[in-house]
């Protein structure tokens, strides 16, 4: 049977630059025969606008009420649905990495923790999820996206599960591994699949939300966190436990939701492709995306061919490669701004600011998650509006504005740092580093040691510097801070990873700026563009390798900072990581093409230049050319489709 799809008069208005781009790129090699693109011309009437000519005024009511049209027909609610369900695998992945540390000051007491368990118990979730992530490439391209997220969340139900129910420490390692497990292959898996059913003037925002989930699901964790924290006893399972509910509705939802249409379409399974295309885009004709994805695969695999590992194929095939430097670059420059840094320690950096309280620090960084994923938000509403370059480049320049604040900070505290009055001898006769320092900010800098001190006014009277108790860091090992009851009873203060300053409303000032500047744009901008910047065949590879990248460097930047604080001093490394920012600066000036509004096959063409020569082009982003397809029926189903029919 062939049958014609509606021969109804119908506008659509996109903005088609990037096709002229596509058109413009094949005509050379003689390929411009593709159906889509022959489709696509018989059927457009080009119009090319510039600003100027956009403003006249009757061309511009009509292109308005046009536009108006096509948004409302272009947006059914169940992309909606299908977004927010993936995007619970976000939220675990935020909770799962967030909840641990509020965990832990409970664990630590109950199970007795030393240092290295509970280094542990943090970094095997994050080193499981660089695994996961990697291999999700390879199970994303061959199960589909769907499956993967299916068991996303079963490794996030049976995590919770395990670490619910945890008897020992060993219990706790394994159920960490498999909720990091779980976190990898939702990290790389739902960026991905948002973005191939996500129309293209809503993926940026889509995409965004998924980041959105995670910065909610870290903020979700601190406030479960410090409502258990008043629960001595077993507070700890039900936080950890607790993320078993998200990840059961994940997985029934997930039991309703489709496929990807485009994994679908690249697999052959056609028919299938086009009836869950057309449920995704409503009472949308979806016969011209069909048809560019389908074009788009073909073409890919006669260009690229289809032998050898992916990986290979990415990195023998210039476009690809480049794509690849910019994905993976984008998600280095993310953690190496230290991002999780002031996630991870921002109780510490409160406690610096004068905060003397623990509960209060907890919920203090509470706020700070807040505002993460506040202004995470803005960062959905700003995607489609300013583009995913200028977001980043704003959101870095202010970063690295906000770090060296930081720093400077730190600075001014050290550089007024109190002096150790006190030299208490150990009462066991042991040598202890603790007593060889003069000042509190080398104490401070000393694992092993804390300031105890009273206050006269707003000066530090009577201190000493002395080693920290081995079980917990709340008191000192000896003298007069050993026992948190009494020491608070007689008005001694107990500084671990902290000294006394006055200004500590420049770290809480740069605190503040880091967040409100990394948010919108650094911290979803990484995962949006990986999601749309790598062509079909390379996409999971591609998210695999990037969100690999950035699982790598969050190990690496969040285990080595209290070492890297040792060596460098704290604003030393705010001071590193304000030159890193810097450096991710140049990178994305250079190498980050604009993705915004265009068609996932289209954006392939933006890496065929040289690398790193998107700032030169710059001056061209304020003009575009639309096409108004006036009529459109181009569809038959001799197109070989009837592959799969069922
Ligand atoms: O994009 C996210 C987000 O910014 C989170 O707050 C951070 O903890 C993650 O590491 C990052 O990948």
């Amino acid at each position: 049977m062939s049958r014609k799809a509606s021969e109804n008069v119908e506008y659509t208005l996109r903005s088609l630059s990037n096709l002229m781009g596509e058109k413009r790129r094949r005509q050379p090699d003689g390929s411009a025969g593709s159906s889509a693109a022959a489709a696509g011309e018989r059927s457009l009437i080009a119009a090319e606008s510039c600003s100027s000519i956009n403003s006249q005024a009757s061309g511009g009511e009509l292109e308005r009420a046009a536009r108006r049209q096509f948004q409302q027909d272009e947006t059914p609610g169940f992309v909606y649905v299908v977004s927010v369900f993936s995007a619970l695998g976000g939220f675990l992945f935020g909770y799962d990495t967030g909840v641990v540390s509020g965990a832990l000051l409970l664990l630590k007491r109950e199970l007795n923790l030393g240092a290295l368990w509970q280094e542990l118990l943090v970094s095997s979730t994050v080193g499981a999820a660089a695994l996961s992530a990697l291999a999700g490439g390879v199970l994303n391209g061959l199960w589909g996206r769907r499956p993967c997220i299916l068991l996303s969340s079963c490794f996030f139900i049976a995590g919770a599960a395990l670490l619910a129910a945890a008897q020992d420490k060993e219990t706790l390692l394994g159920g960490r591994i498999v909720v990091g497990l779980g976190i990898g292959v939702a990290s790389m898996t739902v960026p991905v699949y948002i973005a191939e059913v996500a129309p293209p003037h809503l993926r940026g925002r889509l995409v965004t939300i998924n980041t959105l989930f995670i910065t909610g699901g870290q903020f979700f964790a601190s406030v479960v966190d410090g409502a258990f924290s008043y629960l001595a006893k077993d507070g700890w399972r039900y936080m950890l436990g607790l993320s078993a509910v998200p990840a059961i509705i994940q997985f029934f939802g997930f039991l309703f939701l489709p496929e990807s249409p485009r994994w679908l379409i690249q697999k052959g399974h056609t028919q299938k492709a086009r009836r869950i295309l057309s449920q995704i885009r409503g009472n949308q004709t979806i016969d011209e995306e069909y048809d560019s994805i389908k074009n788009n695969i073909e073409e890919e695999e006669k260009e690229v061919g289809a032998a050898g590992p992916v990986i290979c194929r990415m990195l023998t095939y210039p476009p690809t490669r480049r794509a690849l430097i910019v994905g993976c670059g984008l998600q280095m420059f993310q953690q190496l701004s230290g991002i999780n840094t002031v996630m991870y320690y921002s109780a510490t950096i409160l406690q610096m600011s004068g905060v003397q309280d623990d509960s209060l620090a907890i919920w203090l960084a509470a706020v700070t998650a807040f505002t993460n994923f506040l202004f995470t938000l803005v960062g959905v509403w700003l995607v489609e509006k300013v583009g995913r370059r200028k977001l980043t480049l704003g959101s870095l320049t202010g970063t690295t504005v906000a770090l060296i604040i930081l720093a400077l900070g730190f600075l001014l505290s050290a550089q007024v740092s109190p002096r150790v009055s006190l030299n208490p001898t150990d009462p066991s006769g042991q040598n202890s580093t603790c007593t060889n320092y003069s000042y509190c900010n080398g104490c401070m800098l000393d694992p092993d040691c804390g300031l105890c001190y009273k206050l006269n006014k707003s000066n530090v009277v009577e201190s000493s510097c002395v080693p920290v108790k081995k079980e917990s860091t709340m008191a000192a090992a000896w003298g007069r801070c050993s026992n948190e009851t009494r020491f608070k009873r007689e008005e001694l203060f107990w500084a671990y990873n902290f000294c006394p300053t006055p200004y500590s409303w420049a770290t809480l000032l740069g605190l503040i700026l880091y967040l409100v500047f990394f948010a919108p744009g650094m911290g979803p901008m990484p995962w949006t563009v990986n999601s749309e910047i790598y062509p079909l065949w390379a996409r999971s590879t591609g998210n695999a390798c990037s969100s690999g990248v950035n699982w790598i460097f969050n190990v690496l930047v969040s285990l080595t900072f209290l070492h890297t604080a040792e060596y460098l001093t704290y604003y030393g490394a705010f001071f590193l990581y304000a030159g890193f920012a810097g450096m991710g600066l140049v990178f994305i000036y250079g190498c980050l093409p604009e993705t915004k509004g265009k068609k996932l096959e289209e954006i392939e063409s933006l890496f065929e230049n040289r690398l790193c020569t998107c700032g030169i082009s710059d001056s061209d982003e304020g003009r575009y050319i639309e096409y108004i397809r006036v009529k459109g029926s181009n569809y038959h189903l001799s197109d070989n489709d009837a592959s799969d029919v069922e």
